[in-house]
């Protein structure tokens, strides 16, 4: 009895597994069926993925073009500017002629909003860094951040950290060599407390400016004048780099 029922159970694996392997071969029958109709309706490319380093340049190739670093004939297509345009007039944006370059917590924002009040005189709105940090974005960039001015109005920036700048002089010369520079200059003790205590409001647990300014942060002995504060009141060091490159006459010192 045991016997039989083992031989019934074999048989019917084996039917099992034949009716199995025919229906996958129907199933792949179909499928490659309906995939082979589906790729006629495609467009060819979908049969020859583009790899990305194989885009062909020339799509994407981008003519040089030369721009003006003193003027520019774009007008500026801004609606603000629309009751200027209905007057003939055209504000276009220029390169700054003249530069706030430093120094650092001289009072530099107040020059700046003093001399902007002056009709005949436009400021770009925030320190665009360009001589310092943003140089690698081109001129282009740079004018592109600049307010747009009317014929014989001047444009102006100020960024302080341009005075400190290794590379400012010689790349704001390229720019323009009859750039005029204005230098805000202050006491460098009141300055160096005034960079200090601006740095010590972001970090509460900066150590105090007595531990700072002295060297091993002993009160009364040798001032440390590689702590930065310090060090950038040292106006002469940088001003040398600045004359290297600028008549002394393109200088304007403005103090208290
Ligand atoms: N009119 C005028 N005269 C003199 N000093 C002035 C003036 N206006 C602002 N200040 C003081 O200048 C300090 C800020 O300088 P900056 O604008 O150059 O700062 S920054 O470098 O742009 O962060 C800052 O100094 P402290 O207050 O000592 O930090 C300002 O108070």
């Amino acid at each position: 009895m045991i016997a039989m029922d083992f031989s019934i159970s074999r048989k019917t694996i084996f039917a099992l597994i034949t009716l199995a392997a025919i229906s996958f071969y129907i199933t792949y029958l179909f499928s490659s069926c309906i995939a082979s109709n589906m790729s006629k309706g495609m467009p060819k490319w979908r049969h020859n993925p583009v790899v990305a380093n194989e885009i062909p340049l020339i799509q994407y190739s981008t003519s040089v073009r030369v721009v003006s670093l003193l003027e520019s004939n774009e007008t500026d297509i801004s609606p603000k500017y629309r009751l200027f345009r209905e007057q003939g007039l055209h504000p276009v944006r220029q390169l700054p002629s003249a530069l706030v370059i430093g120094v650092k917590k001289g009072g530099t924002r107040a020059l700046l909003e003093f001399i902007r009040i002056h009709p005949d005189v436009r400021a770009a709105g925030s320190e665009v860094h360009f001589f310092d940090k943003n140089y690698h974005r081109g001129f282009q960039w740079y004018r592109s951040h600049m307010p747009p001015t009317l014929e014989g109005q001047l444009t102006i920036e100020k960024t302080p950290s341009y005075f400190i700048t290794k590379e400012a002089p010689r790349r704001v010369q390229m720019m323009n060599p009859s750039t005029k520079l204005l230098v805000v200059v202050r006491d460098p003790v009141t300055r160096a407390i005034s960079d200090y205590t601006q740095a010590a409001s972001k970090k509460p647990e900066m150590k105090t400016f007595e531990e700072m300014v002295f060297i091993n942060g002993t009160v009364g002995s040798i001032v440390d004048t590689s702590w930065g504060p310090v060090k950038l009141g040292l106006y002469y060091k940088y001003l040398t780099r600045w004359l290297k490159f600028f008549p002394l006459s393109q200088l304007l010192f403005i103090s208290d």
